[in-house]
């Protein structure tokens, strides 16, 4: 079976939030083994993909990705510094994460015109991505946050922000998660495994992205 290539309008963080159920948050040791491993989550249903600044090969894999695999939405995540925005703009990264936000990242990160989904772990924290015109965002470190009662209150003064939780969601708490008025999608690392990225055990990765694909159906 052949999957046929989704295009998938991506303008806005809001935008990010829309394309999956899971957003997998993805460490690379090399960048060829960015576009198998991409490829796998695209077949197990999955078109979207954050591949993290924390190894050395995230950047060439942003690129490998965006270049040879058609369909993939790929951003770019733990961008910490403005200096890294240019660089993952460069790349070919079509939206910026970040963990948290300070204010020089924030002006980078908006100024760079990229679909945004910003850190945020506290209401203030919320409401300043809120006054930079930033309504969707990611809720980092989530469980450790407050997790879904910390959402679920928000929702209550403040029901036009939505949020990407991620940090400690699980297989098991993402449906919780998912089911919340203000939760748009999950973001988590458990599609990919450490040891299924280095041994290239492809067809574990894509099992993996199928079940978390049949999140929100079933
Ligand atoms: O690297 C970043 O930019 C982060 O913000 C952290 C990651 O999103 C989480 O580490 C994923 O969390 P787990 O699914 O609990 O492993």
């Amino acid at each position: 079976m052949s999957p046929v290539a989704q295009h998938h309008e991506i303008r806005s963080g809001a935008d990010v939030l829309d394309v999956s159920p899971v957003i997998p948050v993805v460490v690379v040791e090399s960048a060829e083994q960015a576009v198998p491993l991409a490829q796998a989550l695209l077949r197990g249903g999955i078109p979207v993909i954050e591949i993290t600044l924390r190894s050395e090969a995230g950047l060439a894999a942003i690129e490998a990705v965006a270049n040879e695999v058609e369909g993939m939405v790929v951003g770019a995540g733990t961008v910490l510094t403005p200096e890294q925005v240019g660089q993952v703009r460069d790349a070919g990264a079509q939206f910026i994460v970040t963990p948290g936000s300070p204010p020089r990242l924030l002006e980078a990160a908006v100024g760079s015109g990229l679909p945004l989904l910003a850190g945020a772990g506290t209401l203030t924290e919320m409401l300043t991505l809120a006054e930079a015109g930033l309504t969707a965002m990611k809720f980092f470190p989530a469980e450790a946050s407050g997790g879904r009662a910390y959402l679920s209150s928000v929702a209550g003064p403040c029901p036009h922000l939505r949020f990407c939780p991620t940090g400690g969601v699980t297989p098991e708490n993402a449906r919780d998660y998912l089911a919340l008025p203000n939760v748009g999608c999950v973001g988590g690392s458990w599609l990919t495994p450490k040891d299924a990225v280095a041994q290239g055990d492809w067809a574990r990765i894509e099992s993996l992205a199928a079940q978390a694909a049949s999140l929100r159906s079933a």
